[in-house]
Parts: C-alpha cells; sequence; structure tokens
C-alpha cells in the first residue's frame, strides 16, 4: 500500500505501539531510550508530553544515522494533574477511584526526527469517560497486575475496556499511538507515499 526511501526506526520499548506502526505494512527498527522523563518541566500538559516525546526521539537518534526517528509517549490527565504508571496497588487503586464516573484525558506526543535532523511534534488528544466503578471490580483489576505498565493504571485494549462507557476520539492514541495522524504527517512529510501498481 504505501512504500518509503528512509530507514524508519520506532523509539519505543512498547509492544503496542510496535503492533499498531506495523500496520502501515512498512520496515522499521527498534531501538529505545534511557531518558528520565521526569526532567522535563512546562508550562501545559500538551507541552509536556511533547517535551518527554522529544527527549526519547532526540535520545535514539544520537545513537542511529541516517534514519528517520519516531517516538511517543502518552499521559492521562485528570482534572489537571497528571496520573502516572501507579507503582503500588494503592496508587492503581487511586487512579482508578479518581477516574469511576468521571471523564480524563489521555494525550499521546508523537515526536519525528528526519535524517537531517529535521524535528516536528503533534499532540493527539482523546476524552475517555469511565463508568461508576464498584470497589469490588477495581480490586479484582488492579490484582489482575494490568495497571501497573500503563499511564492512568489501566489498559483500554486489555482488561481496562470493562471500565470504559465511551471515547470521543482515536482509540490508537490510547492505545499509545494515534497511528491515522502519524500516518498523515509522514505522508505531509514525504516519509512515506502511496505505492503506484
Ligand atoms: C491509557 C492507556 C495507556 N496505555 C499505555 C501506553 C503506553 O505504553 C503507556 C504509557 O507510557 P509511555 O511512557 O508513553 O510509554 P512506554 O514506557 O510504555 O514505552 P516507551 O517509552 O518505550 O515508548 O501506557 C495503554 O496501553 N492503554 C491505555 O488504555
Amino acid at each position: 500500500m504505501f512504500t518509503t526511501n528512509h530507514k524508519l526506526v520506532l523509539a519505543s520499548a512498547s509492544p503496542r505501539r510496535k503492533e499498531l506502526l506495523a500496520m502501515l505494512a512498512l520496515p522499521f527498527d527498534i531501538v529505545t531510550s534511557e531518558v528520565e522523563e521526569t526532567s522535563v518541566q512546562a508550562a501545559t500538559m500538551q507541552d509536556y508530553v511533547k517535551g518527554v516525546a522529544l527527549l526519547k526521539t532526540r535520545d535514539v537518534a544520537k545513537k542511529v544515522d541516517n534514519a528517520t526517528i519516531i517516538g511517543a509517549d502518552t499521559i492521562v490527565v485528570f482534572n489537571n494533574e497528571l496520573l502516572h504508571k501507579p507503582t503500588t496497588r494503592e496508587e492503581a487503586i487511586s487512579h482508578l477511584t479518581r477516574l469511576s464516573g468521571a471523564r480524563h484525558a489521555v494525550m499521546t506526543a508523537v515526536a519525528i526526527i528526519d535524517s537531517k535532523g529535521q524535528e516536528t511534534t503533534f499532540v493527539e488528544e482523546t476524552t475517555v469517560v469511565f463508568n461508576e466503578l464498584s470497589q469490588e471490580l477495581i480490586e479484582a483489576y488492579v490484582a489482575s497486575g494490568d495497571p501497573f505498565d500503563k499511564a492512568g493504571g489501566y489498559g483500554i485494549q486489555t482488561a481496562g475496556t470493562l471500565l470504559v462507557k465511551r471515547i470521543e476520539g482515536d482509540y490508537n492514541n490510547v492505545v499509545g499511538l494515534p497511528l491515522a495522524a502519524l500516518f498523515t504527517q509522514l505522508v505531509a512529510l514525504q516519509i512515506i507515499q502511496f505505492a503506484k501498481e
């Protein structure tokens, strides 16, 4: 369907981002970064998430020559507060208790750095509305272990889907990569083209 003359590199250890990018059916490598995400200071959540995505992507761009690097970061924002990946059972329960019966934003920033070092970033936002959650459901879900590697403490693509009433926006963005927006951007930057018969 598409072609590229660029060597594409995904700057992510996330298996979900790998699966999503693979949907373009173009070859890519994975090179991960080891940056400290908490070092980013920004005035808005959008600038924060962009800053983290850029930090990861620049770190990988330093390690790889002649490639287009794609990196991303996903945050969950509730009442203008960041709900990070929970590290304890208590924190996971606290996140989900706060999200219960309410709406929150999932923002994924994508950074693209081409082989000449030109940087492009954008942020995609999806609104997620949660059901009223019983304490029983929250505790059972947290006991499954699913919340711990995920921003906000849930995965919409796993059993966390039971918590969700509805979403407004791109589903893939919640999972970690707004593929349609990324595709549009890669075409606009002439990094990928439509294949001719
Ligand atoms: C809200 C939500 C988040 N997530 C995930 C997406 C991201 O992988 C993760 C947020 O952490 P990130 O720091 O964005 O990504 P990561 O640490 O998993 O991978 P890397 O930095 O190497 O790219 O939360 C889901 O999988 N499902 C969801 O419904």
